[in-house]
């Protein structure tokens, strides 16, 4: 009789009733957070200061281990099969954390040595490449700029080509040039079939990458859905103006300012065009006015103000 092969994980990554306390009980960073990151997704995890994204992901590279639950990378736990989840997960950390004795190329062989890739010159060319890298290769770890370096640490997350990519705020502090290097080749990388985890708190880079969206609150899981559904919930109106006038106290307290940027959520036209004359009456003076649809950080912030659902009711 023949054997039919082991199937494939269902999931790239499955987070089950993850919990972390820190200090002896008194910071309580994930509460029964369980959710799963399917092969081949651009999967993002979103959450303000604080809400637990960092203290997930090191519980899923292995560097921490959870109070309570489990976590699997393409089925291998990563506690218990701590090397083959470890080989299947690439980790772009937020700190930036090198050995300062070696240049560009011999981190990445080093790194590649680590996990037991040999002959990789090509690939490590190609990410030194494809990562605006190539003219530094020789160059030492301490005289690199701090975006440079953030170069560096994305080729070695990725120096032995795992299925799975994780990415803690990559674009922290970068520029504009290295952010369009970044996801232009991660959104190849995720074409070619790897999923990707990307944490930020860029929302528009969120909206534009992530097929799927988790948040986290308090470290409780408060949504997990498709983008586009996310976006469709919402079905608002945003009125966006710029003025250095004081609002009136009604229109203040429903108002988003960012500045000398106002943004008030409208549900029909109605209440646009009432917005408006609340405006003129108080005779507040606007500049580029705009009405458009929300957007994820409306999205965001409305599900981040909301009291927290009841267990399981997502
Ligand atoms: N090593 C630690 N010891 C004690 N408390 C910690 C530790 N690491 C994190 N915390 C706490 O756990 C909670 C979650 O922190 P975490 O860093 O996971 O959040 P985050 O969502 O990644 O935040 P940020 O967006 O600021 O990076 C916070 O209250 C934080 O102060």
């Amino acid at each position: 009789m023949t054997q039919s092969p082991p199937s494939a994980p269902s999931a790239a990554v499955r987070f089950e009733h993850v919990s972390k306390t820190y200090r002896s009980g008194q910071v309580q960073a994930l509460q029964d957070v369980s959710f799963d990151i399917r092969p081949g997704e651009f999967f993002g995890l979103l959450g303000p200061n604080g809400a637990g994204k960092t203290s997930l992901i090191s519980i899923l590279a292995g560097l921490s281990q959870p109070s309570a639950g489990r976590v699997t990378v393409l089925g291998h736990d990563v506690q218990r099969d701590y090397a083959a989840a470890r080989r299947a997960l690439g980790l772009v950390p937020q700190e930036l954390v090198f050995d300062p004795f070696f240049n560009v190329r011999e981190t990445l062989e080093i790194q590649s040595g680590y996990f037991g890739v040999k002959n990789n010159g090509a690939w490590i060319d190609e990410l030194l490449e494809n990562l605006g890298l190539a003219d530094k290769a020789k160059a030492n770890m301490r005289q690199l700029s701090g975006g440079m370096k953030r170069r560096v640490l994305v080729a070695q997350a990725l120096v032995h080509r795992p299925p799975v990519i994780v990415l803690d705020e990559p674009t922290a502090g970068v520029d504009v040039e290295l952010r369009q290097t970044l996801w232009a080749f991660i959104a190849r990388l995720n074409k070619e079939g790897h999923t990707v985890l990307l944490t930020t708190h860029y929302l528009e880079e969120a909206e534009a990458l992530c097929q799927r969206i988790a948040m986290l609150k308090g470290g409780r899981l408060v949504a997990l859905k498709a983008t586009s559904e996310l976006l469709a919930g919402t079905a608002q109106t945003m009125l966006r103006f710029k003025t250095d006038a004081a609002l009136p106290p009604a229109l203040a307290a429903q108002a988003r300012v960012t500045g000398r940027l106002v943004q008030i959520k409208a549900h029909h036209a109605t209440e646009v065009e009432q917005l408006l004359a609340q405006l003129r009456q108080a005779q507040v003076g606007v500049e580029d006015l705009e009405i458009g649809r929300a957007d994820l950080e409306d999205v965001f912030l409305d599900i981040m103000q909301a009291p927290a659902p009841a267990q399981g009711g997502l």
